[in-house]
């Protein structure tokens, strides 16, 4: 562990400098490790710890497109590719990735498939800490842990190839074995985690539900929207609506706060940009204290996890959020986002 200033609170945090690849290896080297589930998060894992040289077996729903994308990356039927109950009977680290709905209709099945000593793992604490909407209840005679990368499993695997690597927060909900801390370490640098930081099961879910309602998606598509309508309002053509609102910042000033932070960013613009940013940045975060107040009381007292199983739990879900999906797609300001990117000098000709 290293412990690192952050802001003035010193965290302990784990990179592959204290937890070495070599070790994380060496505590997972009689582990059979089972991804459940291969639609985002369960590919992004499963592909990194196999780079990483950790034998891994994925269970997945056999014929539908999931199943079909773990056969085109690799993983072949009866060998390191099996049904969801046999891939969790096979293991000793069972890999809950199913959608968080999925947990919840798979986990009378998926417990009975449970061996004493197993670690059951999470990269959301949603199942565990819901428990009275979600039913999941793991038994007293395993580890109950969890890695919980703080991006995309899409972008886990791409930047792991890129030799970077998504944050991963971590954390212990049960030690049956004594090695459940150990076991969470080397799982979070076996699946390629940039640093990973310690939270708890409810710290994490509380937090992940309010960011991604929140700034990374909710809000940040809500004030998109917002501001490109104003500006459409005021007569502004779409190129000019779009490009104020979603194009410079992708391909400018949000990559400058990746490099360097927020003031680096207001620095590398107009000092009239300066002034404006400095003057309204305080009325919009007042505006939406609110409803982030809002949010987090939803969070925390369940309504969200209500919601997302009502609507996830349908046997239509998948349809019905690719046709919300397919809603703001078909819209002004995202096919003029569409016209915009095929611009780029590096997809123009394409
Ligand atoms: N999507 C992401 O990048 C991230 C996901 N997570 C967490 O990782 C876990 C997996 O998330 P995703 O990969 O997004 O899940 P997903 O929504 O892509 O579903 C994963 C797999 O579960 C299967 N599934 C869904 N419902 C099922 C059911 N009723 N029975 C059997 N299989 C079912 C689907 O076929 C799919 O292959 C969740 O706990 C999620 O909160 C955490 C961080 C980021
Ligand atoms: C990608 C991620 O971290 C999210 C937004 O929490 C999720 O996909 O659940
Ligand atoms: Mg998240
Ligand atoms: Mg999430």
């Amino acid at each position: 562990m290293a412990k690192i200033d952050f802001g003035g609170v010193v965290e302990e945090v784990v990179t592959s400098e204290e937890f070495t690849l070599e070790k994380a290896r060496e505590v997972l080297k009689d582990e059979v490790i089972a991804v459940l589930g291969y639609g985002v998060q369960g590919p992004g894992q499963a592909l990194n710890m196999r780079d990483n040289g950790v034998q891994v077996i994925v269970g997945q729903r056999e014929g539908g497109a999931s199943w079909d994308k773990a056969v085109a990356d690799g993983f072949v039927p009866g060998e390191t590719l099996f049904p969801l109950e046999e891939a969790a009977r096979k293991a000793t680290v069972i890999q809950y990735l199913l959608s968080d709905a999925g947990q919840v209709a798979m986990w009378p099945r998926i417990r009975e498939c449970l061996s004493e000593g197993d670690a059951l793992y999470f990269s959301h604490g949603f199942g565990v800490v819901y428990k009275d909407q979600t039913g999941i209840v793991p038994p007293e005679n395993v580890d109950v842990i969890l890695a919980a990368p703080k991006g995309s499993g899409t972008t886990v695997r791409t930047n792991f190839l890129d030799g970077s690597g998504i944050n991963s927060s971590f954390a212990v909900f049960q030690d049956y074995t004594g090695r459940a801390k150990e076991r969470t370490l080397a799982l979070g640098i076996a699946i390629g985690s940039g640093y990973l930081f310690g939270t708890t099961f409810e710290n994490e879910v509380y937090s992940d539900l309010t960011g991604e309602r929140g700034v990374l998606m909710g809000c940040l598509a809500g004030v998109m929207e917002a501001q490109y309508n104003l500006l459409r309002k005021h007569g502004h053509t779409p190129s000019e609506a779009f490009n104020e609102t979603v194009e410079e910042l992708t391909q400018s000033l949000i990559r400058l706060v990746a490099q360097n932070g927020m003031d680096w960013m207001f620095a590398n613009c107009s000092t009239t940009a300066q002034r404006g940013a400095l003057d309204w940045a305080p009325k919009f975060r007042d505006a939406v204290v609110p409803v982030f107040d809002d949010l987090y009381e939803s969070v925390r007292n369940g309504g969200e996890t209500r919601r997302t199983l009502e609507c996830n739990s349908a046997p239509d879900y998948r349809e019905k959020l690719n046709a919300e999906l397919k809603e703001i797609g078909d819209s002004e300001m995202w096919k003029a986002g569409a016209a915009v990117r095929a611009l780029r000098p590096e997809n123009r000709g394409k």
